[in-house]
């Protein structure tokens, strides 16, 4: 089972002025098992920070972080705002440049293109597809290298409302026929509430202000009664913070 673990996490940034700015300011966070954690905040409360922090791409100031899955350290997967194919492979190529087990590969890759309803597409190059298609490929690419932790920034917010309510349920269904742990950063409440088993709200200032646990049945869909009213509930909450801060 995979985990991570964060504890007492500080960052702080030093401006040429040699000036600090604390922005993420003692976070504790305990993720395990099959779950889809998202973390909600306003613009600049270290959401993106965080994530990268647990990626590795960025050191922290102080407290730690551990990526486990078992006795043995995690295998971690990232998914960017933007998917970053390479634009001279097919779309297959570009999931068999990312195998680090090459064994099976093909398999793997054509299982998770499926899932994202792209099977037929394997031939094309990412030049030949729309955004949200290539986004897909970019989630499908994640899965396929079977990480134990899955790592996402953003990966809908510069998709167009129809778009990203598609790949919301494409994520879902290859979580749920693949579960990870999944850290998942988003601006977007809707789609925090449609796709978490719990959401964690970053405040102003990099601190943990609520964690919100979602107990609702799956697949979920943004126009379920139940969903939209945790929507509608969290959003509240959501402005009370932003008005607090
Ligand atoms: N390399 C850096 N050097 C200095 N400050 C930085 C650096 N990277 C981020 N910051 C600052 O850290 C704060 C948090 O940034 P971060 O991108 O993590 O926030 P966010 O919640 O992801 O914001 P958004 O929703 O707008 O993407 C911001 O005030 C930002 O200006």
């Amino acid at each position: 089972m995979a985990s991570i673990e964060i504890d007492g996490l500080v960052k702080d940034y030093q401006n040429r002025q040699g000036k600090q700015t604390r922005v993420l300011d003692g976070i504790d966070l305990s993720i395990s098992g099959e779950t889809f954690v998202s973390i909600v905040g306003p613009s600049g409360s270290g959401k993106t920070t965080l994530l990268n922090i647990v990626s590795g791409i960025e050191s922290l100031s102080n407290g730690s972080v551990r990526l486990r899955a078992g006795d043995r350290d995690a295998k971690v997967g990232y998914v960017f705002q933007d998917p970053r194919l390479l634009p001279w492979r097919t779309v297959t190529q570009n999931l068999r440049f990312v195998q680090h087990d090459r064994s099976g590969w093909e398999q793997r890759a054509q299982h998770y293109l499926d899932l994202v309803g792209l099977g037929h597409l394997g031939d094309r190059y990412p030049a030949q597809l729309s955004g949200g298609q290539q986004q897909r490929i970019g989630i499908a690419r994640a899965f396929s290298v079977e990480p134990d932790i899955l790592l996402m920034d953003e990966p809908f917010s510069h998709l167009d409302a129809m778009t990203s309510r598609s790949l919301r349920e494409h994520l879902e269904r290859i979580w749920l026929e693949s579960r990870r742990t999944v850290m998942f950063v988003t601006h977007d409440v809707t789609e925090a509430v449609q796709l978490s088993d719990r959401i964690v709200v970053l405040a102003p200032g990099g601190r943990i202000h609520e964690t919100i646990e979602v107990d609702l049945p799956r697949p979920r869909r943004a126009s379920d009664p139940a969903v939209a009213m945790l929507q509608a509930e969290v959003l509240a909450r959501f402005e009370v913070m932003e008005a607090a801060a």
